[in-house]
């Protein structure tokens, strides 16, 4: 069965198998209790070792299922950096593999695909204990289009005796999504999704020109988009860059599946192209299947639209 799906399909199927992987590298170093924290350049911008060890188990795993497609990772990593056998992941999620691979998807090549790999989505709350802010993002492209894309909740449960720990969600445009129950955010109210720890007054008072019943500051580009796709936002708006293509790649796919978009500030999706600079400059626009985005583009205002470029 393997050999005879598609590329894309197999991507997926396999990249549920590593974020799972992945996010037990990433308990298992909370566990430990030394998460060998490093300040990258920016505000709020954090390394740890579950950053660094998630993304070499991704990483390793991809490149020897698949060759000669392009995977970029966050993390800037040693490429000879040590890699136990047992992050290794050889495994495949069997389900995904039977599923109806739409026309436009069925012939892709593995040189036309590019891997957005977040390895740790919200490193900053996992370091302050906000271990339902974290995700594993694993975003797939074809050209310059995010098509598909598997988003893994370590901590999905953890506050729950005897539920099962962890999560994770696909989805693939055109073909649907899986591994969570998608709800509609409720009707007559306006919620919106934002950073928690990277406000401007620009993300301010875009927010208020939009004025929300009720603002959802959390961390971790994936736990919004996931507040969207459950029902519990209607909009993720973050009027500022900061945000970059690894961290929206997934989420981006997942969102769409479902029948929501995911812009910058001018209502432009982001190229996911091999040579695509990151920075997602523009900003994030995302909302939910039946919202208005050409609404909340409207109401950003037009001098921080500007800047924003
Ligand atoms: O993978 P990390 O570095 O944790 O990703 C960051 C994002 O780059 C950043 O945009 C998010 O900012 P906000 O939560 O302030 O919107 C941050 O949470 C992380 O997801
Ligand atoms: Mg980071
Ligand atoms: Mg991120
Ligand atoms: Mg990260």
């Amino acid at each position: 069965m393997a050999q005879t799906a598609p590329l894309i399909p197999r991507l997926v199927a396999s990249s549920i198998a590593i974020a799972n992987r992945a996010g037990e590298i990433i308990r298992n170093v909370m566990s430990k209790g030394d998460l060998g924290i490093v300040e990258k350049t920016g505000k709020n911008d954090l390394q740890t070792e579950a950053d660094r060890s998630a993304q070499r188990c991704i990483i390793t795993s991809l490149s020897k299922q698949f060759p000669s497609i392009t995977i970029i990772g966050e993390e800037d990593e040693p490429s000879d950096s040590p890699v136990p056998s047992d992050w290794v992941v050889s495994e495949v999620d069997q389900d995904i593999l039977r599923l109806e691979c739409p026309d436009n998807l069925q012939q892709v090549s593995a040189e036309e695909v590019v891997v957005w790999v977040d390895p740790l989505d919200g490193t900053s709350e996992y370091t302050q204990g906000l271990l339902d802010h974290v995700t594993v993002l694993i975003g797939i492209a074809v050209g310059n289009r995010s098509v598909a894309g598997v988003i893994h909740q370590p901590y999905y449960n953890y506050q729950k005796e005897n539920e099962p720990l962890g999560r994770t969600i696909w989805g693939i445009r055109g073909v649907g999504v899986g591994g969570f129950e998608p709800k509609a955010a409720p009707e007559g109210q306006r919620i919106i999704t934002t950073t928690r720890s990277h406000s401007t007054p620009e993300v301010q008072a875009t927010l208020d020109a939009m004025k929300p019943d009720n603002i959802l500051r959390v961390g971790g580009a994936g736990h919004k988009v996931m507040l969207l796709i459950e029902g519990k936002a209607h909009a993720y708006v973050f009027a500022s860059a900061g945000c970059k293509r690894w961290d929206t790649c997934a989420p981006e796919a997942i969102l769409v599946a479902l029948g929501g978009k995911l812009t910058d500030m001018h209502g432009k999706e982001y190229s996911y192209d091999k040579n695509t600079p990151f920075p997602n400059k523009g900003g994030v626009l995302a909302t939910g299947k039946g919202e208005n985005h050409e609404w909340y583009l409207e109401k950003v205002p037009e001098a921080i639209r500007k800047k924003l470029v």
